[in-house]
């Protein structure tokens, strides 16, 4: 059976000082900086490699965001590159051999005006088109698929239809991190916790030498960033200025009740998503504070506005306890697409800009951030998305096209 449910942590090797040198560093011990660790080892056989944590294993956005994972965007470069994330979440678990307790219940993407439902309906054709799987159901479809659903036509925003994406699904997001660092770990990785990267070095060349830390000097030819909502922070310690915004993402679940929920429900006009946790809270999120702060918390009005529209959508939820709420730092881009590539300095890497959906991402993303650093060029899927693309305008704008910023 395959190791690892609810409560039980993998083990991993705790390394507390970090050796002169190694091969690779990677800055972030996050699901995506974790995973790229795995994947350097186990598909690039490189072992001399090290993870700088700067807290405590994925206690980032990895520890806090609310598990959606889909692949169900509109542009050709992004659809291509999340579905090769979702068929690697769909093995995952066998491959880690730790539970990652991805459930694909499906996700409904509710539409509550006409343009709602253009919209939704342009991304289930351009999936089709792409092979992804999505379909177009009407409000009573809708229902039939997630009972709790309210479709009457006298709340505020009643509903139109949603698209679903029947592939789609949640994962528990501290077992990704487990399972990745306990894999990378067996193959000679160090992850060096509560170890924080505060300067990159580089030669009379140019070429990044190392990384500067608050447990000494760590040199390496190779260095590789995946820190999130701090990349901009990180990446200017290299002079490299990052074209992302951090602002908090606040989610909030709530008290734990029995199974009640079949599915997740995701509206952007309304801006609230649900899901329920296998532990039985209802995981609920919202959108951005709009203020730019490294802040792991937001303002009140945020979760007071999604509950609005959560209670309205879900009537049979009016009673329920909220048990706590929080925040996380999301690294946002103009077109809310990820930015995984070579920077302009040899021998230095960056993964971010993930921003409100990197989640699902994850492994995906590292699978192709470690192509990328053992080739020194970009895999066909992340191509595109270079931070070069902003200055040239080959926007991926997946903000215009959700018409949120998710
Ligand atoms: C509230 C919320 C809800 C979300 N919901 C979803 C969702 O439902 N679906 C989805 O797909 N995405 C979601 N996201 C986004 C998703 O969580 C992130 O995009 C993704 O987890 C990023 O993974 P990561 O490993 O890059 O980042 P992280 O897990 O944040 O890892 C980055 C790590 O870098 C470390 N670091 C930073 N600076 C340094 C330094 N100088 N030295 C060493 N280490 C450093 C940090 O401590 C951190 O642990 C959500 C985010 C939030 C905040
Ligand atoms: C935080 S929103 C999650 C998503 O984009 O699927």
């Amino acid at each position: 059976a395959l190791g690892g449910h609810l409560g039980w942590k993998p083990q991993w090797r705790s390394v507390e000082q970090p050796k002169k040198a190694y091969d690779i560093i990677i800055v972030g011990g996050g699901g995506h900086g974790l995973g790229a660790a795995y994947y350097l080892a186990k598909q690039h056989g490189l072992r001399n490699i090290a993870v700088i944590e700067r807290g405590w294993l994925a206690g980032g956005n990895t520890a806090r965001n609310t598990t959606i994972i889909r692949s169900n965007y509109l542009f050709d470069e992004s659809s291509s590159y999340y579905e090769h994330s979702l068929k690697l979440w769909e093995n995952l678990s066998q491959e880690l051999n730790y539970n990652v307790m991805f459930s694909q219940r499906g996700c409904l993407m509710v539409a509550h005006t006409v343009h709602d439902v253009q919209v939704f309906k342009r991304h289930v054709h351009a999936n089709r088109l792409n092979g992804i799987d999505n379909e177009w159901l009407s409000a009573e479809e809708a229902k039939e698929f997630c009972p709790p659903l309210n479709i009457s036509s006298n709340i505020r925003y009643p509903v139109l239809g949603a698209s679903l994406q029947r592939r789609a699904g949640t994962a528990r997001h501290d077992a990704v991190a487990w399972g990745f660092a306990r894999a990378a770990s067996d193959m000679g990785v160090d992850i060096i916790e509560n170890c924080e990267v505060t300067g990159i070095n580089r030669g009379p060349d140019g070429a990044v030498t190392g990384v500067e830390t608050t447990k000494g000097t760590v040199n390496a030819k190779k260095v590789a960033v995946s820190a999130a909502g701090h990349s901009s922070v990180v990446l200017e310690m290299a002079g490299i200025r990052l074209p992302l915004q951090s602002n908090p993402l606040q989610a909030l679940v709530s008290e734990p009740v029995k199974p009640a929920f079949p599915t997740i429900v995701m509206s952007n006009t309304i801006h609230a998503y649900i899901s329920q946790s296998d532990k039985g809270e209802m995981v609920i999120g919202a959108g951005t504070d709009s203020y730019v702060s490294y802040t792991q918390r937001g303002g009140l009005h945020i979760p007071a506005e999604t509950l609005a529209a959560i209670c309205e959508l879900f009537p049979m939820f009016r009673r329920l306890r909220m048990m706590r709420s929080w925040g996380g730092i999301t690294d946002n881009t103009p077109d809310r697409s990820p930015i995984t590539a070579k920077t302009s300095v040899p021998g230095l890497y960056v993964n971010c800009g993930w921003g409100t959906g990197g989640f699902k991402a994850t492994p995906g993303a590292a699978n192709l951030f470690a192509w990328t650093i053992a080739k020194n060029e970009p895999h066909p899927i992340n191509a595109p998305f270079t931070i070069e693309r902003f200055r040239d305008g080959v926007m991926i704008d997946e903000a215009a096209a959700a018409a949120v910023a998710h």
